[in-house]
């Protein structure tokens, strides 16, 4: 296949992207448009040769029972060098993670005069249909259309005994917001050229990633992009910005992406757990001291929206812009 050059592959009208890369495909598009194709340097190259690791797992159970000890150790391990884990036996059955990916796929399944009833330019809708990352503002287009779903935020976290922070730090997590992504990548005639998602990381304290058996998470460790392999019914667990500045740098909000493949559609169901909107995120005091000063200045989520808006959505700038120097 050729890495098409600008006279060959194809441009359509701009409204046609913002109806999702489904419904292209459902139209018959058969070559990756001009609005996709990435440069050069930031096409994904080890989509044939990449390497597929295992990332730590953490067992839910054993948390709950006489290894709590050594299992909050490998879950620190996990998110101090990887900034990622997956997290099996999380009392979340088989069938209810099964319903899940289902009902999500038959989701993008619909016809898009079904879908479309949710699509929404307001980011803050509780619930919208849309495609790309910000469908407003990216020059180059990504291979994903989502849904998204404000949710009632979930209670537990046995992070931060890990992090061996105190009663009174867990006040972080009251009011929580909690936003559920489902991620649709469709099959890609070409997926040399583009990417389901772009490099990023998380803005939010958590993200918790239900996926179904297609691989496509890939995460930057040590410079090298890893595909992470799925294990059936676990959960990827990522720590976000807002986690990596309460831990004062401790835990590590780490890059990521999403690779297509011209095999198969893939389904991801990200949940991400954040501060709510005025909210501000600063190291907590117990993990500050003359050794380890404080290394990031207070930040909230309305900053973070503000950064989207005003500029590319690139790699880890919005962290390294509320680094003390
Ligand atoms: O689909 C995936 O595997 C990752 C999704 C993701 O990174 C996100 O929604 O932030
Ligand atoms: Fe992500």
């Amino acid at each position: 296949m050729s890495n098409s050059s600008s006279e060959t592959c194809i441009q359509l009208p701009e409204h046609m992207y913002q109806k999702g890369v489904k419904h292209l495909c459902e139209n018959g598009v058969t070559q990756v448009p001009k609005k996709y194709i990435l440069s050069e340097p930031e096409r994904p190259h080890n989509l044939v040769v990449g390497s597929c690791i295992d990332l730590p797992v953490i067992d839910f159970a054993q948390l709950q029972g006489n290894d709590r000890p050594a299992v909050l150790r490998s879950l620190a391990k996990a998110c101090q060098e990887y900034g990622f884990f997956q997290l099996t036996n999380h009392g979340i059955t088989n069938d209810v993670v099964g319903k899940m990916i289902d009902v999500s796929k038959r989701f993008f399944e619909l016809p898009f005069e079904e879908r479309q009833r949710y699509m929404s330019s307001n980011l803050y809708a509780p619930v919208r249909y849309g495609t790309s990352f910000n469908q407003n503002n990216d020059g180059v287009f990504c291979w994903r259309d989502f849904l998204k779903l404000s949710c009632y935020p979930m209670q537990d976290f046995a992070i931060l005994a890990s992090l061996g922070v105190m009663e009174e730090d867990k006040a972080i997590l009251d009011d929580a917001n909690q936003l559920t992504m489902v991620n649709c990548y469709p099959s890609c005639p070409q997926p040399q050229l583009t990417l389901g998602l772009p490099p990023h990381s998380d803005y939010g304290l958590l993200t918790l990633l239900l996926q179904d058996q297609v691989e496509g998470l890939q995460i930057q460790h040590k410079g090298r992009w890893l595909t992470v392999k799925p294990i059936p019914n676990s959960l990827v667990v990522n720590i976000g910005d807002q986690f990596e500045i309460f831990s004062n740098g401790r835990y590590k909000s780490v890059v990521h992406r999403v690779a297509v493949n011209s095999m198969s559609s893939r389904l991801s169901v990200a949940t991400l757990f954040s501060l709510p909107v005025n909210h501000n995120v600063r190291p907590s005091p117990e993990l500050i001291d003359e050794s380890n000063p404080r290394r990031y200045r207070d930040t909230n989520y309305a900053d973070f929206l503000e950064f989207l808006s005003s500029s590319d959505f690139k790699c880890k700038k919005f962290l390294e812009l509320r680094k003390l120097r």
